[in-house]
């Protein structure tokens, strides 16, 4: 998908929220356990109560990998079944020397179709160059996360700047902002008016509002740009807003909520 094509979605719904598929098999509603496959069962509910309000949905591949080749199943019915229009992230956290870089591509991008993945940028260029070498697909680097832990690297200084913004400044070198996107944490909203000096015009995936507490009117009034430039992921808040029979309802009212409080600042972006 094209930059263009996704700001044309955000506009049309008047939203830019990103839907989180971290589907649990312990944490689904019992009564669909009975079903051929629960998991594709829970996501396809989830998906046609919130596309409405999504233009995203992002996978977190480990939960379907922890099911073996039945996860990977269900998981590619899950991206076969999101209408294709709306764009689709692999939450893998991928990277590694080129030639291993370039087959992860290949499962997420060719086998499995996803618009994006999610990459750690640890390795360096040649980990994350040969994602970049697809057309109209996305590489969304770890740039400031949002659990604990990122603070142990992510803002060490050197050459009077923290690690993550030589992350950004090197690696938005590498592609452009219409093949890179950042992940930054609705947890630590306070970075977002540097990292715009750095990347003004990149997309950046922003986790964390719901279960992890973040700040969605901190992220928008920081973070947006004239082309949006935001993707805000929920996904426990939504998809496990209710456990009962009426978890799709639950999570159409939870999807509609976060998608009001965005549509004034779509409203107006300039
Ligand atoms: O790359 C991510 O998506 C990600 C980066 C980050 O810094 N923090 C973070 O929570 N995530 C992911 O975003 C989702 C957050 O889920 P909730 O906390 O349930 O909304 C999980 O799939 C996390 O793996």
């Amino acid at each position: 998908m094209t930059k263009e094509a996704l700001f044309e979605q955000i506009q049309q719904k008047k939203s830019f929220l990103c839907v989180g598929l971290d589907t649990d098999i312990k944490k689904i509603p019992t009564h669909l356990l009975d079903t051929e496959d629960p998991i594709f069962e829970f996501n396809k509910q989830i998906i046609d109560a919130t596309k409405a309000f999504a233009v995203a949905y992002k996978p977190n591949i480990a939960f379907y990998e922890a099911m073996g080749a039945a996860g990977w199943a269900s998981l590619e019915k899950t991206i076969n079944y999101i209408p294709k229009d709306i764009f689709t992230i692999a939450d893998a956290k991928r990277g590694d020397i080129g030639n291993t870089s370039l087959l992860y591509a290949r499962a997420f991008f060719d086998n499995m179709n996803f618009d994006s993945v999610t990459v750690a940028p640890y390795m360096g260029s040649d980990s994350v160059k040969p994602f970049l070498e697809f057309k109209d697909k996305w590489v969304i680097l770890l740039g400031v996360t949002s659990n604990e832990g990122g603070k142990d690297f992510q803002f060490l200084e050197s050459d009077g700047k923290p690690l993550y913004q030589h992350v950004m400044e090197t690696s938005s070198t590498w592609g452009s902002d219409q093949n890179m996107m950042y992940v930054v944490g609705a947890t630590r909203p306070e970075y977002l008016q540097d990292i715009r000096k750095t990347i003004p015009n990149h997309f950046l995936l922003v986790p964390g509002v719901g279960a992890q507490g973040g700040d969605l009117e901190a992220v928008c009034k920081n973070g947006i740009n004239s082309q949006c430039g935001l993707l805000i992921n929920s996904t426990r808040g939504i998809i496990y807003a209710s456990s009962g029979k009426d978890f799709a309802e639950a999570a159409h009212e939870e999807a509609k909520k976060l998608q009001q409080q965005m549509a004034t600042f779509v409203e107006n972006i300039k």
